[in-house]
């Protein structure tokens, strides 16, 4: 289609924005492992015949993040946090997300976040930034303004458990009788959505999020619940960055249980490939071009990684 980017040139244009660190990821580079379970619930079941919500624990590896290709960024810094999350279903099947802190994405078609990484490239000459250029981009890319507006109004968390994530995009959940519902999901803190205040964030140190979630794991694990939103006819089901109705049915479907946590070089979460498309049986994907976007260039970022490269 029309807005589609060729997987190659979308990394190409993220590795001329970001930078590139041989061996690592060219986005949401800085992260922190974690390990736990997840528990589906029965009301689940009404909507989807997925494994995930059998009402077995299901092991997790999980890995939290700042959006960006910068190794050296700031906890502070303004932008997304993610969390992704590899489920190890009975059976032996995966199921993975990749999350957001943010309700709505920040592009309704590849186009756009490929012009946001080149917008975001330095001048040559100057070897900085343009904020002209950035400016240019946000005018002439509405599908880029729900983001911008949620982020201008919100503080990043001053704990990775105290963020809400997102899947942003609409699956379809199919239950044991084939029926269909689209739905998209979010993780609900158990412990509250949080925000560091302006003078938090000015005052805060380089990195924080890592230990305080190390230490935070050591005293109690900590949770989330998994809630879906049932859309309705007409709701978009292939655009993140159109928000659904306030007033959508939610339905709480499981508890995840995050037990421990890890730099990533101590844990299992380096490696992985946390595909938005690896899904089980029971979801299933829409044609949402910027999610099959994701998956070729989250291939990409992986096998250069995965190569030193
Ligand atoms: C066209 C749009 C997007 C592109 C091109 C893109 C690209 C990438 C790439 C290349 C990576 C690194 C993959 C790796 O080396 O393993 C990544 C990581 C990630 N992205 Fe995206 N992304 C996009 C949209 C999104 C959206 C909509 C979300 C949330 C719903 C998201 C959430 C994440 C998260 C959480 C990670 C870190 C995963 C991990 O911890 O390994 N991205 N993205």
């Amino acid at each position: 289609a029309e807005g589609d980017v060729d997987p190659v040139r979308m990394i190409e244009a993220m590795e001329a924005a970001f930078g590139v660190t041989p061996g690592h990821r060219r986005n949401h580079i800085k992260g922190t492992c974690a390990v736990g379970e997840f528990v589906g619930q029965a009301s689940a079941r009404r909507y989807s015949r997925s494994p995930l919500f059998s009402g077995e624990a299901i092991p997790v590896i999980g890995r939290f993040s700042l959006g960006g290709g910068n190794p050296g960024a700031s906890d502070a810094d303004k932008g997304v946090r993610g969390m992704a999350l590899q489920f190890q279903l009975p059976g032996g099947g995966l199921q993975q997300m990749a999350m957001i802190n943010v309700p709505v994405f920040g592009a309704a078609e590849p186009k756009t976040f490929h012009d946001m990484l080149v917008a975001l490239q330095p001048d040559p000459a100057t070897g900085k930034r343009d904020p002209e250029r950035f400016r240019a981009f946000v005018d002439s890319h509405p599908d880029f303004h729900g983001l911008a507006e949620y982020n201008s109004r919100h503080n990043p968390p001053p704990s990775y458990a105290d963020s809400r994530y997102f899947s942003l995009h609409a699956f379809r959940f199919v239950n044991g009788d084939g029926e269909k519902t689209l739905v998209r999901w979010y993780f609900q803190p158990r412990d509250g959505v949080k925000e560091l205040s302006d003078a938090e964030r000015e005052a805060a140190p380089d990195d924080f999020l890592e230990s305080e979630l190390i230490g935070r794991t050591e005293k109690a694990p900590v949770e989330w619940d998994m809630v879906i939103r049932i859309g309705q006819p007409g709701d978009p089901d292939t655009d993140p960055s159109k928000p659904w109705p306030e007033d959508r049915e939610e339905v709480k479907v499981g508890v995840l249980t995050l037990t421990d946590a890890m730099p990533q070089e101590q844990g299992q979460c380096g490696p992985i490939n946390f595909d938005p498309l690896v899904i089980a049986d029971g979801i299933e994907a829409t044609d949402d071009p910027v999610l099959k976007a994701r998956s070729a260039a989250y291939a990409i970022s992986f096998g250069k990684r995965i190569s030193e490269q």
